[in-house]
């Protein structure tokens, strides 16, 4: 049986602790076999996650109108809350039953690279009260660890550390909040919370409300459920770091179906800065970050897609 490894952050993130190459080892499997691992003793507490669901389920609980004030639809970017049915993440699946809400990077007044989509400003809703403060406090701490795992990550994987810390600088980072309502009456096969998919960036650092709905792919074939309680996390890697590191480092499909329970989840996904070169390291092509980013929001977001 696949196992997804569980590790140790404080013993990965500190080489000095006893701890450190077991933690190590558990990575390499992880990131370079199966695609995923989970983490535990993480500088972010159960509290600081409780607080952002409790956020995003209040604003999730607003009546449809509300939100719709909010709505990246209007926009031709991806911030703020996109309503079911306004992504999809795979051809062979209908748009995805989830609603979703995006915050990215906050750039200074007057920053030329708020030109570029992938900076559009974040849009905030006037309700629920401390929402997008306790958003913009989670995003920074996310974005904070996010880039210590990835720096180990690649240490241990046998990738230069210093290279990745330096393509992090103005992240195209996205934080997401997830809320899937019970599985649709009528959902048919094609239906789903989110259908499977990789995700398109580096990292992906994902809290849930512990409700069970992941499941990773089997290389051999059928499912592997993952579950994370508040204050641990899920890991897994998308398209960008797959290119990066030429193939070691794996991004796996994922999917969740949904079920009788409602459930949240709080992906950041770790985009790096949009020049970013994320060809093979030590080939001669160039393929700039915000080039994939671009083409695969334009595919996935019914709102951005041609035509
Ligand atoms: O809700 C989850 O557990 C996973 C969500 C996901 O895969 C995504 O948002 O890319
Ligand atoms: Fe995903």
């Amino acid at each position: 049986m696949t196992q997804i490894p569980s590790v140790n952050a404080r013993d990965l993130l500190d080489r000095s602790r006893p701890g450190h190459a077991e933690a190590a080892s558990a990575v390499r499997e992880g990131a370079m076999e199966i695609g995923f691992l989970t983490v535990h003793d993480t500088p972010i507490s159960a509290h600081e996650v409780e607080t952002v669901l409790d956020s995003y389920r209040a604003f999730f609980a607003l009546p449809t109108d509300r939100k719709a004030e909010v709505d990246m639809a209007r926009t031709k970017a991806n911030r703020g809350w996109g309503a079911s049915g306004s992504e999809q993440v795979s051809t062979e699946a209908n748009p995805d039953y989830k609603q979703v809400f995006d915050v990215g990077l906050a750039l200074p007044e007057g920053d030329p690279l708020a030109e570029l989509s992938c900076y559009a400003p974040n849009q905030w809703p006037d309700a629920p009260a401390e929402f997008r403060a306790t958003l913009e406090a989670y995003y920074a701490a996310a974005t904070t660890f996010a880039l210590d795992l990835l720096c180990a990550i690649a240490a241990a994987v046998g990738e230069d550390p210093a290279y990745f810390r330096t393509r992090f600088s103005r992240p195209m980072a996205l934080l997401r909040g997830n809320y899937y309502p019970t599985r649709p009456a009528g959902a048919g096969a094609k239906d789903f919370g989110i259908a499977t998919h990789t995700d398109y960036g580096c990292l992906t650092l994902l809290a849930t409300d512990g409700t069970p709905g992941l499941e990773v792919r089997k290389r051999g074939g059928g499912w592997i459920p993952v579950s994370a309680e508040p204050g641990t996390f899920v890991i897994n890697f998308g398209e960008m770091l797959e290119m990066w590191t030429e193939g070691r480092v794996r991004a796996t499909p994922h999917r969740v179906v949904g079920g009788a329970d409602e459930r949240l989840s709080v992906p950041l996904f770790f985009n790096p800065d949009h020049d970013a070169n994320v060809a093979p390291r030590g080939s001669d092509r160039v393929i700039r970050a915000i080039d994939h980013l671009e083409r695969r929001y334009a595919e996935t977001y019914v709102h951005l897609q041609a035509g």
